[in-house]
């Protein structure tokens, strides 16, 4: 028994070096004749004729190498290599110098000489093919500059740039992951060759009149072939294909954008700027192509931002398999987690303490709230504490004349005269003052305290841009503060959400906070996610609700849609007489759609309770499930599991709502209307978001109530 297994594995030890030895054959075997293929380029030096053969090898395996290429618009200069395969479009200039280079301080130095110049003219060569592949839908983060290096082993960035050794450069282009596919390949790869035109007279040309090119500002190393080329790594090479084969390609948004789309990643806009529309149209994906861009056209960092926990680290996620380079400069964040962090990288000391504020607003409530004309206009003391952090502190009100009407309370419904407002504003003082002398914060205070540092110390932090995600889930002060970091600055600001999906209560206008954005604002209409029957159910929801854009615009709530997705969805619509009978027909949906198809699918729930009762029923059901904050971008087994407000900016191929129709907090009995109106109507907001997650299915469940 030991014998055998020991033989068997003996064997296929052996196997698998003669298979390792076949391979190394055969890369060896693709290397002369790479060698052989790259002879004829005269221009080049010895070194460089090495490093081109390395990458000839890649034709093998489905890339195109256009060699010597000239930089459309000039006379004598030229671009070293274009390289098209699966993954992207690689603009490269080989160096092949006498010193080795350092990267330091942001610099590339050799031999005590700055380099800064080279890396500038790669980077505007490779600006010219983001234009020249931007005809063809490819988004920007297709497109890398490197700089490769004969005779030398390294791998490193600078900015933009990434530089590899000879010997690493074969297997790190190897090891990427897919995004063009054969055709794509074709296509792009002619369409340079097109666009960047082979040198005319390659072979009469001077060192003198290459001006773009190194070997005149570094002299070449002396060239030194050998049969056993110890820069030729076979292992890496190995590796790199056995890393690519595992992992999936990456999605099509991720390399291929809308002509609209690409036009705003790339636009240069002169101050804050807004990017709108309706679910479902693409504004993540210009949002995070454009943070990759500015990353790769700038030196500073950028700052994405949303207001919900979970959503940074799946963005986080998306934007490294799109674009691994530009993505670690690129900082996600949740808004407060951010604010956090940067009073205390200032210095300054917070204490937030939630369950502390809640008591202090409790205790408020029960000196100044009950038994007063607030309990008769909504006695569910919530709608106060919302009043207070929506409309107060959410807008940095600190006097009464500020809160006092004329103030339009947006999104607000009860129509609250001013001795309404005083009474509120009795309670506002005293929850403050309960709150003050527990020594505690709530979250409202820590924005507040980081727009005061922010306003008292500008420069303060690295960013150059700042993107908001769902800003329409921001209070008045965390737009405010995120302006401060980066101020009018060109392409400093950009605003990207849906007021149609605000899913908190509240609001603001952005001209109330001195942000302008006349004449840099865009409204995406094309949806790519839903499919028509599910954006029309979801439509039908807000159909009659008008509501106002945070840049003031009057929207009607049945808005016009261009849908590129196309019919073949279904929406199952059941209603039975009791929750049981309800929960059980859940079961039986997830139990037909089978274990495959749960990783793209999503129950979601009105209310953090709700989800932590179907998720206990998932799991006497024995169907794994994964909480959306436990979920990170990458696949995993199991259904989905959250509430409506974690599923903000997320989507599924399936979608279960259970009893999705009762709104989360009825309002008490002899609840002004306004009251009831706006929860009604805040509720149908969130029931419209957890609709449109949906790409192909949404199974919508409900029961009667006793
Ligand atoms: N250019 C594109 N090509 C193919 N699919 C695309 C493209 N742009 C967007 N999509 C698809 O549409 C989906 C929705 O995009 P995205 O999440 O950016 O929309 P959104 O406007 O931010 O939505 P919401 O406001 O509902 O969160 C993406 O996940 C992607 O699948």
């Amino acid at each position: 028994m030991t014998t055998g297994v020991g033989t068997g594995a003996g064997g296929s030890a052996w196997k698998r070096a003669q298979e390792a030895r076949r391979h190394e054959r055969e890369l060896r075997e693709q290397l002369k004749v790479a060698q052989w293929e790259v002879r004829n380029w005269e221009a080049a030096s010895e070194g460089e004729r090495k490093v081109a053969a390395k990458l000839h090898i890649l034709t093998r395996r489905g890339w195109r190498l256009l060699l010597d290429r000239r930089w459309p618009g000039t006379r004598a200069a030229n671009v070293d290599m274009l390289l098209v395969g699966p993954g992207g479009v690689f603009v490269i200039d080989v160096k092949n110098w006498r010193h080795a280079p350092e990267v330091g301080d942001g610099h590339l130095t050799a031999g005590g000489r700055t380099y800064d110049r080279e890396i500038g003219k790669l980077l505007k060569v490779t600006r010219l093919a983001e234009d020249a592949v931007g005809a063809r839908n490819l988004s920007p983060v297709a497109v890398q500059a490197l700089m490769v290096f004969a005779g030398r082993s390294l791998d490193t960035a600078l900015g933009a740039v990434r530089l590899l050794g000879e010997r690493e450069v074969t297997p790190a282009l190897i090891a990427g992951r897919t995004r063009l596919r054969p055709s794509e390949v074709k296509a792009v790869a002619d369409h340079l060759e097109r666009a960047f035109p082979a040198y005319e007279d390659t072979s009469a040309r001077t060192r003198s009149d290459t001006s773009a090119r190194t070997r005149s500002a570094a002299p070449a190393a002396p060239a030194a072939p050998g049969p056993e080329d110890a820069l030729f790594d076979v292992e890496g090479i190995r590796k790199a294909a056995l890393e690519a084969a595992r992992s999936a390609p990456i999605e099509q948004w991720m390399t291929f954008l809308h002509p609209d789309q690409l036009a705003l990643v790339r636009r240069n806009w002169s101050g804050p700027a807004r990017v709108s529309g309706p679910a479902g149209t693409g504004k993540t994906v210009v949002a995070l192509h454009r943070a990759a861009h500015l990353a790769q056209r700038t030196s500073g960092r950028i700052l994405y931002v949303t207001f919900a926990n979970n959503l940074p680290r799946v963005q986080r996620t998306f934007l490294k398999a799109m674009a691994p380079a530009a993505a670690d400069r690129v900082d996600f964040r949740s808004l407060h987690a951010w604010a956090g962090q940067f009073l205390r990288d200032r210095g300054v000391v917070t204490r937030l303490d939630r369950a502390k504020a809640v008591d202090a607003f409790s205790r408020a409530w029960q000196s100044h709230g009950r038994h007063t004309v607030l309990e008769s206009l909504d006695p569910a003391p919530g709608y106060w504490q919302e009043e207070i952090d929506y409309v107060i502190k959410g807008r940095g009100i600190t006097a009464f004349e500020q809160y006092a009407p004329p103030l339009r309370r947006e999104r607000r419904r009860t129509n609250l005269r001013r001795s309404h407002r005083e009474a509120v504003w009795a309670l506002y003082e005293e929850y403050e003052r309960n709150r003050t002398a527990k020594g505690v914060h709530d979250f409202n205070d820590i924005l507040t305290l980081a727009l005061d540092e922010a306003l008292a110390h500008p420069g303060a932090t690295p960013y150059t841009s700042v993107i908001v995600d769902e800003v329409q889930d921001l209070t008045f002060v965390g737009v405010r503060l995120l302006h401060a970091l980066v101020g009018d600055a060109a392409n400093g600001l950009l605003l990207v959400g849906d007021g149609q999906q605000a899913v908190y209560p509240g609001g603001f206008r952005l001209s109330d906070a001195g942000i302008d954005v006349r004449g840099r604002g865009q409204l995406l209409r094309k949806n790519y996610r839903n499919a028509k029957e599910i954006l029309d159910a979801a439509l039908a929801v807000v159909a009659d609700d008008t509501f106002d854009d945070i840049d003031g615009t009057p929207t009607a709530g049945r808005r016009d849609v261009d849908l590129t997705y196309g019919d073949g969805g279904r929406v199952t619509r059941l209603t039975v007489p009791t929750r049981a009978e309800h929960d059980e027909a859940l079961l039986t949906a997830l139990r037909a759609l089978g274990p495959r198809a749960w990783p793209d699918s999503a129950v979601l729930c009105r209310t953090g309770s709700e989800r932590d009762r179907y998720r206990r029923l998932l799991t006497r059901a024995g169907i794994p499930a994964v909480t959306l904050e436990q979920y990170d971008g990458h696949p995993v087994p199991g259904v989905k599991l959250g509430s409506y407000h974690r599923a903000k900016g997320l989507e599924f191929k399936h979608v279960y709502l259970p009893d999705h129709d009762t709104p989360a907090a009825v309002p008490g009995d002899g609840a002004d209307d306004g009251v009831a109106r706006e929860r009604r109507e805040l509720h149908r907001s969130q029931l419209f978001v957890a609709m449109t997650r949906a790409r192909d299915t949404l199974w919508l469940g409900s029961f009667s109530r006793p």
